[in-house]
């Protein structure tokens, strides 16, 4: 199965609009990936805080709809990163979508655990409440956001509810680029998992990007990795070997449940 992870940067020069118009290039450049993947907020840009109001849209807006679009002009999944979403409510969220070959949408995730150091996104945005996995014919998906791969106890839940590949927009800063590759593996390896891992590259109001989009197989070996800049990625893995992995070194079936419950 081939994946294309694209690394976009959102320079502050660049509207919302042009870059959308900008990455449609891109994606329609992509060819015979089965699934394509795109960052945390690469269309408002993460670290314009100020505008997050104004570059709230809803599930029709214009980064879902070109992605829905393209989606289905290409017969792809397509995980299209995140957006900020405008509830119904007036509440924001950082809302992630995975849209089938149809254009139409398979899994939603917004991020459960919103980030507030050097960022203003925890009081800004209402953090999430569900944490779906969906079976795919590639096997059962689930996608998280950024600042979740820090939280283990996520993982177990979604390694507990049978997830095989773990997908992982970001725009994780340059600064703790060695946290992002040692969680990134470390996740694969402990819930013996294919992590897919698409970071925002460049830099955005001073802040720079620490791009290193990955893919990590489900024996913790990273199978491919970008740079620091803008580019697109393409990797072929086998979705089958997650449980050829799991039979041959039965971590995931030795794990005892509920380890606070066994009065160790
Ligand atoms: O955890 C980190 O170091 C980065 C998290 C982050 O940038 C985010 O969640 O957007």
């Amino acid at each position: 199965m081939k994946i294309a992870l694209v690394q976009v940067a959102s320079p502050d020069s660049e509207t919302r609009e042009e870059r959308i118009d900008r990455v449609e290039a891109i994606l329609r450049g992509i060819n015979g990936a089965e699934l394509i993947v795109l960052p945390e907020l690469w269309s408002a840009g993460y670290f314009h805080f100020d505008d997050y109001e104004t570059l709230a849209e809803t599930l029709n807006g214009p980064t879902v709809s070109m992605c829905s679009r393209v989606a289905a002009e290409l017969g792809v999944h397509l995980h299209f990163g995140s957006i900020i979403e405008a509830g119904g409510d007036g509440r924001l969220s950082n809302t992630s979508i995975l849209l089938g070959p149809d254009g139409n949408v398979v899994h939603t995730y917004r991020k459960i655990h919103v980030f507030g150091y050097q960022s203003k996104e925890a009081s800004l945005l209402t953090a999430g409440s569900s944490l779906p996995v969906v079976t795919l014919p590639f096997g059962a998906v689930a996608g998280i956001t950024c600042y979740d791969l820090r939280f283990p106890g996520l993982w177990m839940e979604l390694s507990t509810r049978g997830a095989d590949i773990v997908i992982v927009p970001a725009a994780w800063p340059a600064a703790r680029r060695e946290h992002w590759r040692l969680l990134t593996t470390a996740r694969a390896l402990e819930h013996q998992i294919f992590v897919i891992a698409c970071n925002a590259a460049g830099s955005q109001q001073g802040v720079e990007l620490g791009g290193h989009s990955r893919v990590v197989d489900p024996g913790g070996n990273v199978i491919a990795e970008a740079g620091p800049d803008e580019t697109v990625v393409m990797v072929d893995i086998d979705p089958q070997q997650v449980q050829a992995v799991r039979n041959e070194f039965p971590v995931i079936g030795d794990r005892l449940p509920a380890y606070n419950t066994l009065g160790l």
